[in-house]
């Protein structure tokens, strides 16, 4: 399995590159904010439970994540690789990921950063806010709260990855062809 972690801040564009490197790669593609927000619409109780903190913008419970995340990965026994969006988010869901990928056999192959500027992103999810419907694109103060939390929570991944030589920063700003090329390099080389 090659496994790939897709890392940014909100907005960055995991979700769109995502699309294209799932088809040219042949990956199982997991965004566990598309998960959270499919639980939500079906009024799951983990979507009941998860409610919450995500209208605020606020990052689900760790425990709660990381069990949905495992059953995710468990759907698909058979897959040449998982590309994780969105997941993991904070140090305790990174440790929670290589002991379950341990466990499996298998590992991180490598960490994609996707970098571009936060007044550039806000932005953009504001754009995306008037169309998506979802509520934590629609209010700056909650897309603020997002970009407090990654800097908080998620930031210190980059160490965490850098540290075992996996993490590679590609430049987000581009048209999507060019952004998934970069991304292609960094695969294509691993
Ligand atoms: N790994 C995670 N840990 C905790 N909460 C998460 C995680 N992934 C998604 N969420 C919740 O779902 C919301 C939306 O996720 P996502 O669509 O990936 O957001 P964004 O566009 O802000 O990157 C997050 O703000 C958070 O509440």
């Amino acid at each position: 399995m090659t496994n790939i972690v897709l890392f940014g801040k909100p907005g960055a564009g995991k979700g769109t590159q995502a699309e294209f490197l799932k088809e040219k790669y042949k990956l199982t593609h997991i965004s566990t904010g598309d998960v959270f927000r499919f639980n939500l619409k079906n009024d799951t109780d983990l979507g009941k439970q998860a409610r919450v903190y995500m209208d605020a913008g606020d990052l689900v419970p760790d425990e709660l994540t990381t069990k949905m995340l495992i059953d995710e990965v468990n759907k698909h026994p058979d897959t040449n690789g998982i590309l994780f969006d969105g997941y993991p988010r904070t140090i305790s869901q990174a440790e929670a990921l290589d002991a379950f990928l341990t466990s499996i056999g298998s590992n991180v192959a490598a960490t994609i950063a996707l970098e571009a500027d936060d007044e550039i992103l806000v932005q953009r999810l504001l754009e995306r806010g008037k169309t998506s419907g979802r509520i934590d694109d629609q209010d700056e103060e909650k897309i603020r709260n997002r970009y407090q939390e990654y800097n908080e929570k998620t930031a210190p991944l980059m160490n965490y990855y850098e540290e075992q030589g996996k993490f590679h920063s590609v430049n987000g700003i581009g048209s999507i062809a060019e952004i998934t090329e970069r991304v292609s390099n960094v695969i294509d080389n691993l």
